[in-house]
């Protein structure tokens, strides 16, 4: 399990590994320096070979102190190196301190002040130009916005040195950047930080800042450095700061365990020991929705899956249905006589439903017969107006699967706090607001973007980026939403519980279409599902 860690728990780390007598401060200060070093080479090798000379932006607390050991050891590379600080050299922390006297022994440390003078004089000569700026202003410990003198200069540096001509490196987060959320503590600029990072080398985890809203579009790449931490540090933070289950996050994986059909357990099975999906289709010329969903559950390994549709629209369902069955369904009274059949387990409603009380009331049969359950689109939507009578139905056994305009309609108060631009880190994220919504609707909640972030109540919260090595941008096309709630329904009905149906699709969904690639449409997705599980060794 990859843990998401928040400012607080890499603190209290840190905190930990000092008092066992593990580590020391000035140790771990030159781990991360270290560390930062070898992935800017490792990552960016024809560095080597470019102009040696290097700006470390310093701040004032043991980000910047980072960044004098990142000076020193750059400089005993034979770089030439500058060293800029932001702050009073006097009160910076006790490493810090002691890693600034020791560069300062052997280089340079301009003010902040006298940044302008420097760039202008001391960087005319192209010779003198860098090929790499390192951001080591602040990291864990940012609180508010940059200050306006601050900002400027970096904005200024930014022009001078644009984007393509040198390698910008962050110590374990982008200046500016909220590493609880993600979000830009910059309500001055609209979200629009001064300077975007090539690469930011994260230490010992990820923290959630670099996965969740705009962490990936300011970090470029991201790397952790192993700084020699291990698990135990984390159990023990977490017991001094007193944390349950639901203050976890960790990125999301596919379950292949359960994904794996047959084996030990299983050696023959029958097709209805992998359940029976039921997906409900909208009325004619509207039910693709529902068919992508349902082949997409069937892809998935669900035994059987049945499209229930309007008489309307079953001569349209019946010419494009082979394997998937179909049955008639013309509202709640309909759905309710399906329902009697016992064997069908999972159930779908949403996708291309249509808005209005016949959906609302499919959805209170639904859900009042206690089977598991994926609430998406339409099944959400039409109960904007009255959320509050949809949470009274829902039950554990539920998953909601919202894009950001339906959670919007749902959770208006919890999308307002999400939206409003911070002003104090740490920021209020997706991740509680995901586990905010699911305490309220006591069920599951994906709530969906290319950050999803998974929440049952009171249980870790999970998180899937779709970025960094793992962008799926071929994924923005009709019908993707409906492909992965098919696939979440058809992992319900082989039995996974409902985070866990949630995690591996989720996951699934984007490796689907990264196998595919360009030129994507959401009818390939289920078909590229079975490469998926093979190449998990499903
Ligand atoms: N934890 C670990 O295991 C390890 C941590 N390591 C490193 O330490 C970093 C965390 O260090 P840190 O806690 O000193 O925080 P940091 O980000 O340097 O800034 C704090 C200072 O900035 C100030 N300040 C805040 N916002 C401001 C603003 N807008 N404008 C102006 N000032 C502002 C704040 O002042 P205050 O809020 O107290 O007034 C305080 O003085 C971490 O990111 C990693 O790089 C590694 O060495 C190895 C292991
Ligand atoms: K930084």
């Amino acid at each position: 399990m990859t843990d998401l860690l928040t400012s607080a728990q890499m603190r209290a780390i840190e905190q930990a590994a000092f008092d066992s007598g593990e580590v020391t401060g000035a140790e771990l200060m030159e781990r991360a320096g270290q560390g930062v070093v070898d992935a800017v080479f490792e990552v960016f090798p024809k560095l080597q070979d470019s102009r040696p000379v290097a700006l470390v932006l310093c701040g004032p607390g043991n980000n910047g102190g980072d960044g004098f050991v990142i000076a020193r050891l750059l400089s005993e590379r034979g770089w030439r190196t500058e060293c800029y600080l932001y702050g009073d050299p006097a009160r910076l922390p006790p490493d810090a301190k002691a890693n600034h006297d020791r560069w300062a022994g052997m280089g340079t440390v301009v003010p902040f002040g006298d940044w302008r003078f420097s760039l202008r004089w001391g960087y005319g000569d192209a010779e003198e130009t860098p090929s790499l700026i390192v951001d080591a202003l602040f990291g864990t410990g940012l609180t508010r916005p940059l200050a306006d003198d601050l900002d400027k200069a970096l904005r200024e540096l930014d022009t001078r040195f644009p984007e393509g001509t040198v390698r910008r490196v962050a110590v374990d987060a982008p200046s500016g950047l909220c590493m609880d959320s993600g979000r830009p503590i910059d309500p001055d600029h609209d979200g629009e930080l001064p300077s975007r990072q090539d690469l930011t080398i994260s230490f010992h985890r990820l923290k959630r800042g670099h996965v969740l809203a705009n962490g990936p579009e300011w970090c470029g790449q991201v790397r952790v450095a192993d700084i020699g931490l291990d698990q135990g540090a984390l159990r023990l933070a977490r017991e001094r700061l007193r944390e349950d289950l639901s203050d976890m996050a960790a990125l999301a994986k596919p379950d292949i365990y359960f994904l794996r059909k047959g084996g030990e357990e299983y050696p023959i099975a029958h097709k209805y020991d992998y359940g029976h999906a039921l997906v409900l289709s909208g009325g004619p010329g509207r039910s693709g929705a529902a068919r992508l969903a349902a082949r997409a559950a069937l892809r998935v390994g669900a035994g059987l899956v049945s499209v229930a549709a309007p008489g309307t629209a079953m001569a349209e369902c019946a010419a494009h249905l082979t394997s998937v069955m179909l049955r008639r369904c013309n509202g709640a009274s309909d759905l309710g006589v399906l329902l009697e059949d016992d064997r069908l387990n999972a159930l779908c409603l949403g996708p291309g439903l249509g808005l209005g009380a016949a959906t609302r009331d499919m959805v209170v049969t639904a859900l009042g017969s206690r089977r598991r359950c994926v609430l998406d689109a339409d099944a959400l939507t039409s109960f904007a107006d009255q959320p509050p009578t949809l949470f009274a139905h829902l039950h554990s056994k539920v998953v909601l699967t919202p894009h950001t305009g339906e959670f919007a309609r749902l959770f208006p108060d919890i999308w307002e706090r999400l939206s409003r631009q911070p002003e104090r880190g740490p920021a209020y994220s997706r991740i509680e607001a995901a586990q905010e919504a699911a305490a309220r609707a006591g069920c599951t909640v994906l709530l969906k973007g290319p950050d999803s972030v998974i929440a049952e109540p009171g249980g870790r919260a999970l998180v899937h980026a779709a970025s960094y090595d793992r962008a799926a941008p071929w994924l923005a096309t009709a019908g993707s939403g409906d492909v992965l709630a098919g696939m979440i329904t058809g992992l319900l009905a082989r039995g996974f519980w409902p985070v866990r149906a949630v995690e591996s699709a989720t996951w699934m969904h984007v490796e689907a279409a990264r196998s595919f690639g360009p030129g994507l449409i959401a009818e390939d997705l289920p078909e590229a599902l079975p490469g998926v599980l093979s190449s998990l060794g499903a």
